[in-house]
């Protein structure tokens, strides 16, 4: 490897630049190209059929300005533009938006294909970057200048012979983040003079990083020089098209933003040329966990992905911001733990802000209502495995039950280094507090309240029950001050070694007329060693003699 074979970015000089000060406080005018950039992109381009169902997509998500394609490049991209027209697929709101290079077979070509149209931008381009001027056009400045203003001055004359009722221009000095800022602007500014914006009918100058050479602080100092210099800057949208080639395509759209840019060129999920293009719903969701209204519709990101990968054959990686399968899922522990926590607290309050750690959004905003945001493997804690058997299943065990089931799911994903499901969680757990290899089992269990006096502290309850233990079938009488204490007594006959209960919580699970008690007792031996059992049962006094017994179980057991 030799860096030595590449040559440092200079930097602008903005000494006094004031983007750094600045927020954002809206959405730009937002502008998809994926029917154009994206789509110039793909190995298989899109055919018009699925340029048609991607076009849908935008259109639903209210993308109110978008590229259709390049119509004088093939038969497709001019058929498809020809179908959006004669089909009148468009909502009046919405303006299409055409790309052509600066020639003349081109530009006519275009004007044909969107004859009929009630609006649209027509988008020409020039590389105008000093390498391209030496390598690809082998002309000087001048000449380059002559392209855009020949190419500008022959729409202008196509727009008004065209009927279509509204052209607007867009101009890209393409490789603009390769190309001398002064001239950039100089070729901007002989394109304003040959097309005559006014405020009521604005020209679009887009500076894009064709190529992204630098960091992102740099292209914001670009875009607020240019904005800052620029002659009639109220006929002007400032629009920016930033790749992805050092990674931080959304980074530079949002510090051009704060830099003055007013529109925002972009795909879905970033996909364009090499590395990509903006991913504009990142940037749209960053305004949205801002509580900016991102001004587009990203409620369902499950249909948005399957639009997208049905249509560019391109898959959404795991990891992508926002969307990605695994975004909103946590397998490691202190994560699960805060996030059960948060979750809890979350949801006790109305009308709070979302303030969940390590979740930015609340996944359900987006339509990932179902979305595992707890998955356990080895890395994973009591916390989220208490998560898992909560929001799964119902069981809301008591925190000092925690360390104990902890270690029982964590001994099996150790062994097997393996992922579990919510399932093969709840098999574990169910096998280890209720289908127990029971060596005390209840048969038969009846209650009797001796006094009834509820006034009365000490109230008497009668126990009769039968069990069978090590195989033999027993009956226990016992009295207490209620049920599990009568009970307790009764099996004192027994030979099962002494043990003080020293947890107890009870909660419903279901509701209604399948509503169940769910107990957890938490029993100590003579050696000091706590272990918990849990009861189900539509009696609440059964469930707890049914938890008291599966810990006892569990006690013996060992
Ligand atoms: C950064 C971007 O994404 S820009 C958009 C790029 N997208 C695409 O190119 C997709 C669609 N393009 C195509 O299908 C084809 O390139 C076409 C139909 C537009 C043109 O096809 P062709 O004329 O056969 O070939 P090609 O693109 O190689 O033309 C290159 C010629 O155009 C010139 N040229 C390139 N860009 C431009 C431009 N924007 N304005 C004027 N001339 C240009 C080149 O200098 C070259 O000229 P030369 O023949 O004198 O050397
Ligand atoms: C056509 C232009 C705007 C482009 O796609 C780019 O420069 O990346
Ligand atoms: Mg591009």
């Amino acid at each position: 490897m030799s860096f030595k074979n590449y040559k440092k970015y200079e930097p602008v000089k903005l000494d006094d630049r004031r983007w750094p000060s600045n927020t954002i406080k809206k959405a730009p005018i937002w502008c998809s190209v994926d029917l154009r950039d994206g789509n110039q992109s793909l190995p298989i381009p899109m055919n018009v059929e699925k340029k048609t169902k991607m076009f849908y997509l935008l259109k639903e998500m209210g993308f109110k300005e978008i590229e259709v394609g390049f119509p004088s490049a093939s038969k497709a991209e001019f058929d498809f533009t020809r179908k959006l027209i004669e089909e009148n697929m468009l909502d009046d709101d919405m303006t299409i938006q055409v790309l052509t290079q600066a020639r003349e077979e081109l530009i006519k070509k275009t004007f044909e294909a969107i004859d009929g149209c009630k609006r649209a931008i027509v988008h020409v381009y020039n590389s105008t970057s000093t390498l391209q001027r030496e390598v690809v056009f082998k002309r000087d400045k001048e000449a380059i200048i002559d392209i855009a203003v020949n190419g500008v001055k022959l729409i202008k004359e196509c727009a008004k012979k065209s009927n279509v009722k509204e052209i607007i221009l867009e101009y890209s000095p393409e490789s603009f983040t390769g190309t001398e800022l002064d001239y950039a602007l100089e070729i901007c500014e002989a394109v304003i003079e040959a097309w005559e914006p006014t405020e009521e009918n604005k020209i679009i100058i887009n500076l894009p990083a064709t190529v992204e050479m630098s960091m992102p602080n740099v292209y914001a100092d670009q875009i607020e020089w240019f904005c800052r210099n620029i002659s009639c800057r109220d006929s002007v949208i400032i629009s920016v098209h930033t790749h992805n080639d050092r990674g931080t395509g959304v980074a530079a759209t949002e510090l051009a933003m704060l830099a003055g840019a007013d529109r925002v060129e972009g795909t879905l999920f970033g996909n364009g040329e090499r590395t990509g293009n903006l991913d504009m719903l990142t940037v749209a969701m960053n305004l949205y966990s801002q509580g900016i209204d991102p001004e587009l519709n990203i409620d369902n990101i499950n249909h948005i992905i399957n639009v997208y990968e049905e249509c560019t054959l391109l898959k959404v990686h795991e990891r992508h911001p926002y969307a990605g399968e695994l975004v909103y899922t946590a397998f490691s522990g202190s994560h699960q733990d805060a996030i059960k926590k948060g979750l809890d607290v979350y949801n006790q309050n109305e009308n709070k802000y979302w303030e969940v750690p390590y979740l930015p959004i609340n996944p359900s905003d987006i339509g990932r209502e179902y979305e595992a945001i707890i998955r356990i493997n080895s890395q994973s804690g009591k916390g989220g495995i208490a998560y898992i058997l909560q929001s799964e299943y119902g069981y809301k065990l008591p925190k000092k039950m925690h360390p104990e089931v902890g270690k029982l799911i964590q001994g099996v994903t150790d062994r097997t280094g393996k992922e579990l499901n919510p399932q093969e969680i709840f098999d574990i757990f169910n096998n280890e507090y209720f289908v127990q290899d029971s060596i005390l089992s209840l048969n038969r269990f009846e209650s009797i309240i001796e006094d009834k006096d509820t006034k009365k502290k000490d109230v008497k309850v009668t126990v009769s029950a039968e069990v069978t233990f090590r195989g033999e079938t027993k009956q226990v009488k016992g009295v207490g001050n209620g049920p599990i204490a009568a009970f307790v007594k009764g099996i004192r006959e027994l030979d099962i070694e002494p043990f003080k209960l020293v947890e107890y919580e009870e909660h419903s699970m279901n509701g209604g007329a399948d509503a169940q008690a769910v107990a957890y007792i938490g029993l100590i031996n003579e050696k000091d060693e706590v272990k918990f059992g849990i009861g189900k049962d539509s009696n609440i006094n059964l469930a707890s003699i049914r938890a008291l017994i599966s810990a006892i179980n569990r006690h013996m057991k060992n």
